[in-house]
C-alpha cells in the first residue's frame, strides 16, 4: 500500500510537493510545537468508541472528545476526526437484531453451526449509529459534521487522492469537520497479505489516517487508543515501560502482544503507520482515548501525554531517553575501571581547559546574556560567567583531584602527598570491616550511585562542578540545564567531553538538549538512580511529579537563610558578617535574606549603622510585622520568609534567642542560618536548636558551599533530611556494598543445636587499598588511628 501510494504521488504530485515532503519528514519536532499545529487529524480507535462491557458506546468519553474537538476547531485548528468503532458497535446491534429475528431452533444450534455475524453488515449498522451520535454532539456546539468513507481506492486510483482531498478541502474551508472511516461494506473483509486487499482495502484506520495525514499534510496526527502509548512490551506487564518519545531514525526494542478488545490493527500495524507518517512529515502522537477528561488538548498544548513518535530530524547525534542512560551507565563502569590516579588526572585536564579557553566558554557565555535581555537582575546574574568564576571553578576541580590521592602512614591516617602516593579512592574505598567470625570477614564499601540525572535552572557553572563530581565518583551523569544556558552550556559540555574522550566514552557525561526528553528519563526506573533537580521550588516540584515517585529525588530547594544579631553581638564583626551574607552573591541560594535583630539593639548606634550601612550598598531594607510596630516604618511585609534573590532584606525583631529560633525553624526553609554573638550559651543554643542543614555561628551563611566546605565542588544544597544534607559532594553520590568473605560457611555452622562457630563481630581496620576488600587484617583495636 505505501509503496503503491508513493507511486501513485510521484505520478500525480508535482516535484515541489514531493521535495515538501521530504523536507518536513527531515523536521526535528519537540512537544513545544506541537502547539502550533493547524491542520490535526484524531483517529478513535474500537475500544475508545465502545464500552468495556460491550453494552453499546461510551458516550461519556465521546462526549469529551467532541467537546475537545469542538474546542479546537472554535479556535481556528482545522481537524479531521477519523472513527472506528463502526464493525464493533454495529456487532452489538446486529447481536440484538439476530436474537430477535432467529427462531428458537437456530438460537439451540451448537455454536459452530451458527452463522457469524458478517461484519460489512455490522459496520453498515455502526456506521449509521455512529454518525447520529457524532451530528447530534457536534450540534451542541453548533459544529456541522460530515462522513466521508474511503477505500484503498481513493488513494490508488489513476487520477490519485484527488478525489477526496478536494472533498476534504471543501469541508474544511466551509468550516464542518470530516468524519472519516474505511468503507467497510464496498472492502473485502480484512484479510492481511491478500492481494486483493492490498489493492481496495485499507487495513484499518491506522493506516488510513497515516494515508491521510500525509495526503492533506497535515500538521499532527493522534491516536487515541485504550493504552497510554506506547509501551516497551505488553503494558500489563511491569517490567514494561511507557515510551516518551519515538524517534523512528532510532528504532527502539518493542515487543507487541494482542490487540485492543475490539480494534483490528494492534500497536505494531499503529507504530508502522505513525513512522509511516513522520516519513510523510505529519508527527504522531498515541495516547488513551479512555481516560482523563483533556487528553487532546493536552497534546496539542505540548503537555507530556502518551508517545511522540516525530522525526530527531536526521541528527546522528541525537539518541533516545533510554540510549543516553544505558550510555551513562557504560561510561560509569568505565570510570569505576580507572584508577583513581587517571581520573584526577582529567579532572586535571578539565581544570586547565576552563583556564585555557576562558575566552571561547565567555563567548558562548555572551551570546546566552544578549538573548536574555529580559531576564531579573538575579537570574542574570546566575547566568552570567566571569574570568574569575572560571579559575574558581578550576580551582575547584584540581581541589577535588587532589582529594583522589592521599598518603596512609601510621601517625596520620591521610595525608597529601608528593611520593610514595597511595590511593585513598572514594571509589572502592571501605567503610568498615568486621571479623563476623572465624574466617567469616564482612567489609562495607562505597560504589557510585550509577547513573545521575542532574536538572538545573540558569547557572551554567554547575556543569563542570557536576561533570567534576561524577568524575571523581565514577558516577554516569545526564545533564539539562536551562534554555537561556544554551551556549554556555554546550561550550562547557564541549570540554568535558574533550577531557573525558581519551579515557571513557563521551556518554559518560551527557547534556540532555529537550525537556520531553527529561519527562521520559524522570520515567527510567532502574535506569537512573537518582534525580536532582537543581533550581527553585517548582522546579523540584515539577521533577518530582514528572519521576511520581519512580525516582529517588534529592530535592535542592529555595535558600530563606536567616542572620540573627543577639544582643551580644560584636558590632563590627556584624557589619562585615551581615554584608558579606547580602551583597557578595545575592542571587545565591545561600545569600542573606531575613535579618532577625534582638529589641535590645533597636535603640542603638549599632542597629543605626547597620541598616545604613545596608542602604548604602543598595539593599532595600522591608520590616518585619514587629518591627513595623516598634518603629515608625512604613507597612510591614506581607509574608515573612521570602527568598528575594537579589538586593532585598526582611529585617525583623526578636526579643531572645529562643524566640530567634522558633522564627528560623517556621519560616526559613532549612537551608542555612547564623547567630552572631560573643555569647558562648546563646550560640549553643541557636545551634542546637536551630533545625537546619546548616547552622553557623559569627561566619557568613555564604560559606555554605561546597567548595568553601572542602568538597572540591557541590551538587546542589539540600534542605531534605535524607543522609546528603547541606552542600552535597562526593559523599551525596556514593552508595555502598556489603562484602561477605567466608570459606565455606552456613548459617547453621553458627546457629542450632550442631554450630560450631560463634559470632565474634570484631571491628577490624578498614583497608585503605582499593578493591582490597579479600585482605585479612588486624582488629581496630589492635592498630592506630588518627
Ligand atoms: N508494545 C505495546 N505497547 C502498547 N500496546 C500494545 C503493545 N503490544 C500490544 N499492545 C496492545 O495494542 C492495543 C492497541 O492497539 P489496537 O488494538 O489496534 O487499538 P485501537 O483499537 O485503539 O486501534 C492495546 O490494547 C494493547 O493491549
Ligand atoms: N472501519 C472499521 C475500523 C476498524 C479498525 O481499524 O479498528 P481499530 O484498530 O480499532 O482502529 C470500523 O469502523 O469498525
Amino acid at each position: 500500500m505505501w509503496r503503491r501510494l508513493v507511486q501513485i504521488r510521484r505520478k500525480f504530485s508535482t516535484k515541489l510537493v514531493v521535495d515538501d515532503v521530504v523536507s518536513r519528514a527531515k523536521r526535528p519536532m519537540r512537544r513545544a510545537q506541537l502547539s502550533s499545529a493547524n491542520r490535526i487529524i484524531v483517529k478513535l480507535g474500537s475500544a475508545v468508541i465502545t464500552r468495556e462491557d460491550e453494552c453499546g458506546l461510551a458516550l461519556g468519553r465521546l462526549a469529551s472528545i467532541v467537546e475537545q474537538v469542538s474546542w479546537l476547531h472554535n479556535n481556528g485548528k482545522e481537524v479531521v476526526l477519523v472513527t472506528s468503532g463502526a464493525v464493533a458497535f454495529g456487532k452489538q446491534r446486529m447481536k440484538h437484531e439476530k436474537l430477535l429475528s432467529q427462531s428458537m431452533r437456530s438460537a439451540l444450534l451448537p455454536n459452530s453451526e451458527r452463522r457469524d455475524l458478517e461484519p460489512r453488515a455490522c459496520a453498515a449498522a455502526g456506521q449509521a449509529g455512529l454518525m447520529a451520535l457524532y451530528e447530534s454532539m457536534f450540534a451542541q456546539y453548533g459544529i456541522s459534521c460530515a462522513q466521508v468513507l474511503l477505500t484503498g481506492y481513493d488513494f490508488l486510483a489513476p487520477e490519485g487522492p484527488q478525489n477526496f482531498l478536494q472533498t476534504l478541502d471543501c469541508l474544511l474551508g466551509m468550516k464542518v469537520v470530516p468524519i472519516l472511516n474505511g468503507n467497510d461494506v464496498h472492502s473485502p473483509p480484512p484479510q492481511r497479505n491478500s492481494d486483493l486487499q492490498d489493492v481496495v482495502s485499507i487495513p484499518d484506520n491506522d493506516c488510513l489516517s497515516s494515508l491521510v495525514a500525509i495526503s492533506t499534510r497535515a500538521d499532527l496526527l493522534i491516536f487515541l487508543s485504550d493504552v497510554d502509548g506506547l509501551f516497551t512490551g505488553h503494558p500489563s506487564d511491569s517490567k514494561s515501560r511507557l515510551i516518551r518519545t519515538y524517534y523512528p531514525e532510532h528504532p527502539m526494542q518493542v515487543s507487541f502482544w494482542g490487540k485492543s478488545r475490539v480494534g483490528l490493527g494492534g500497536m505494531e500495524n499503529k507504530l508502522n503507520s505513525a513512522v509511516k507518517a513522520v516519513e510523510g512529515g505529519t508527527p504522531v502522537v498515541i495516547a488513551n482515548g479512555t481516560k482523563g477528561e483533556g487528553t487532546i488538548l493536552d497534546i496539542v498544548r505540548g503537555r507530556p501525554v502518551g508517545t511522540l513518535v516525530a522525526s530527531n530530524g536526521h541528527s546522528e547525534l541525537t539518541v533516545s531517553a533510554e540510549q543516553l542512560a544505558d550510555q551513562a551507565r557504560s561510561g560509569s563502569r568505565a570510570l569505576q575501571g580507572l584508577s583513581s590516579e587517571q581520573r584526577a588526572s582529567v579532572l586535571h585536564h578539565l581544570a586547565s581547559l576552563l583556564v585555557e579557553r576562558e575566552e571561547e566558554i565567555l563567548a558562548a557565555n555572551q551570546r546566552d546574556l544578549d538573548s536574555a535581555s529580559d531576564l531579573s537582575g538575579p537570574l542574570r546574574a546566575r547566568l552570567s560567567l566571569s574570568p574569575q568564576r572560571l579559575a574558581s571553578l578550576a580551582d575547584g576541580l584540581r581541589q577535588l583531584a587532589g582529594q583522589l590521592l592521599y598518603l596512609c602512614d601510621s601517625s596520620h591516617y591521610f595525608l597529601p602527598t608528593q611520593k610514595g602516593v597511595v590511593s585513598r579512592d572514594i571509589v572502592g574505598e571501605e567503610v568498615e570491616r568486621v571479623l563476623v567470625g572465624e574466617g567469616l570477614e564482612l567489609v562495607k564499601r562505597k560504589v557510585p550511585l550509577g547513573v545521575v540525572l542532574v536538572v538545573f535552572e540558569s547557572r551554567p557553572d554547575c556543569l563542570p562542578q557536576l561533570a567534576g563530581l561524577a568524575i571523581a565518583t565514577g558516577n554516569g551523569l545526564l545533564l539539562k540545564g536551562g534554555s537561556e544556558a544554551l551556549h554556555s552550556n554546550r561550550c562547557l559540555h564541549s570540554l568535558v567531553q574533550e577531557a573525558l574522550q581519551t579515557v571513557v566514552p563521551a556518554g559518560t557525561v551527557a547534556l540532555v538538549d529537550s525537556r520531553e526528553e527529561i519527562s521520559e528519563l524522570l520515567t527510567l526506573e532502574g535506569k537512573i538512580d537518582l534525580a536532582i533537580p537543581r533550581g527553585g521550588q517548582d522546579l523540584v516540584r515539577a521533577v518530582m511529579e514528572m519521576s511520581s515517585g519512580r525516582l529517588p529525588v534529592l530535592g535542592h530547594t529555595e535558600g530563606v537563610c536567616h542572620v540573627f544579631l543577639d544582643q551580644h553581638a560584636d558590632l563590627e564583626k556584624a557589619l562585615r558578617i551581615v554584608l558579606d551574607s547580602k551583597c557578595s552573591y545575592p542571587a545565591a541560594c545561600n545569600a542573606l535574606e531575613s535579618l532577625l535583630v534582638h529589641s535590645d539593639l533597636l535603640d542603638t548606634p549599632a542597629f543605626t549603622a547597620l541598616t545604613s550601612s545596608l542602604k548604602h550598598n543598595g539593599v532595600t531594607v522591608y520590616p518585619g510585622p514587629t518591627l513595623a510596630t516598634l518603629l515608625p516604618v512604613p507597612s510591614p511585609v506581607a509574608t515573612l520568609g521570602t527568598e528575594y534573590g537579589g538586593l532585598e532584606v526582611t529585617v525583623e525583631v526578636v526579643r531572645s534567642v529562643e524566640e530567634a529560633v522558633e522564627h528560623v525553624n517556621s519560616y526559613g526553609s532549612g537551608h542555612t542560618d547564623c547567630i552572631i554573638t560573643e555569647d558562648a550559651e546563646a550560640a549553643r543554643q541557636f545551634l542546637s536548636g536551630v533545625d537546619s542543614a546548616c547552622v553557623f555561628h559569627n561566619a557568613s551563611t555564604r560559606f555554605s558551599d561546597g567548595y568553601r566546605f572542602g568538597l572540591g565542588a557541590e551538587v546542589g544544597i539540600s534542605t531534605g533530611r535524607i543522609h546528603a544534607r547541606g552542600p552535597v559532594g562526593k559523599e551525596g553520590l556514593m552508595t555502598s556494598q556489603w562484602v561477605l568473605q567466608g570459606q565455606g560457611h552456613t548459617v547453621a555452622d553458627f546457629e542450632g543445636p550442631a554450630s560450631t562457630h560463634h559470632y565474634s563481630h570484631v571491628s577490624l581496620k578498614p583497608s585503605v587499598d582499593r578493591g582490597s576488600a579479600t585482605n585479612h587484617r588486624e582488629p581496630l583495636e589492635n592498630t592506630v588511628m588518627n
